[in-house]
């Protein structure tokens, strides 16, 4: 059953003296428990589409739809995750764990054992009372995720969100964050520039051509890749045909935009 659902969503973006049409009729569905990455040449409108399906702004046309009832009725089912992790440097990391429930009245206290669990299970339980300077980008990065979760949201969007992080610690971060998200059965939408990422992480994977956005093609991740460590999902042999029929398609993508800018 489909859970999420962009029906010819367009976008343009107005300023004075005129608009960018960010994206065109981008229809697409997302089931629950399922995780897709979206793949594109830099400006294509991959960022567009989440804002949209966050609430931040609303589609010019089309509808988004999470379980039949408009997006912007179910904003607080979202969860945003992004390439820094804007935690507070003066708050403890367990406070910074906390801010969801703190901003939407949820009661702080019964969420502290919630948060030390969640911390728990990216491996920091031992980091609740220091400062997020204490930490290294990748511990950030796994707060920020639990920050992410903490509300329960039905649907994490994550941007780019290892892209800051050096090679080993952005392929163990896939690992757990590919492992929680199955765990709490989560649904999940990525953006990356990073192929072999979203054939490791997904469950399919939508490219993207540019000037307007659109959908150009969809790659199911054959399910001999799934629920496997990144690093295995890597050395498969089904691994480089994917990842060959995606660059392609990019490549294809690139020339495009190429030819119409
Ligand atoms: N706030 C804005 N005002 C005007 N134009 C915008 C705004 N945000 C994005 N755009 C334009 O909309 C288009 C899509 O931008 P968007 O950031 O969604 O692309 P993207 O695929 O996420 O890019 P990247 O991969 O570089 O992050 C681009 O042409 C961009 O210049």
């Amino acid at each position: 059953m489909s859970f999420l659902t962009l029906d010819r969503v367009s976008h343009h973006y107005f300023y004075k003296n005129g608009y960018t049409k960010a994206l065109e009729n981008i229809s697409f569905t997302l089931k629950e428990g399922e995780f897709i990455s979206l793949l594109g040449p830099s400006g294509c409108g991959k960022s567009t589409i989440l804002s949209i399906i966050s609430g931040l702004f609303k589609q010019t046309e089309g509808h988004v739809t999470l379980e039949n009832k408009p997006i912007t009725e179910s904003k607080l089912a979202i969860g945003y995750m992004l390439q820094q992790d804007y935690l507070f440097p003066w708050k403890t990391i367990l406070s910074n764990a906390l801010l969801g429930p703190k901003i939407t009245n949820n009661n702080e206290d019964s969420m502290r054992q919630t948060a030390l669990q969640l911390l728990e299970e990216v491996g920091l339980s031992g980091v609740a009372d220091k400062y997020p300077t204490e930490l290294s980008g990748g511990m950030r990065q796994r707060v920020a995720l639990v920050r992410t979760l903490i509300n329960d949201p039905k649907i994490l969007l994550l941007d780019e969100p290892f892209s800051a992080l050096d090679y080993q610690t952005k392929l163990k971060l896939e690992d757990l964050v590919g492992k929680l998200l199955k765990t709490y059965h989560k649904s999940a939408i990525l953006v990356t520039h990073d192929i072999g990422e979203a054939i490791a992480m997904s469950d399919r994977i939508l490219v993207m051509g540019s000037n307007p956005g659109t959908i150009a093609k969809s790659f199911e991740v054959p399910i001999e890749l799934r629920n496997q460590l990144p690093l295995e999902v890597r050395k498969h042999p089904k691994y480089q045909i994917l990842f060959d029929k995606i660059w392609a398609e990019l490549e294809e993508k690139e020339k495009q935009k190429g030819r119409s800018s």
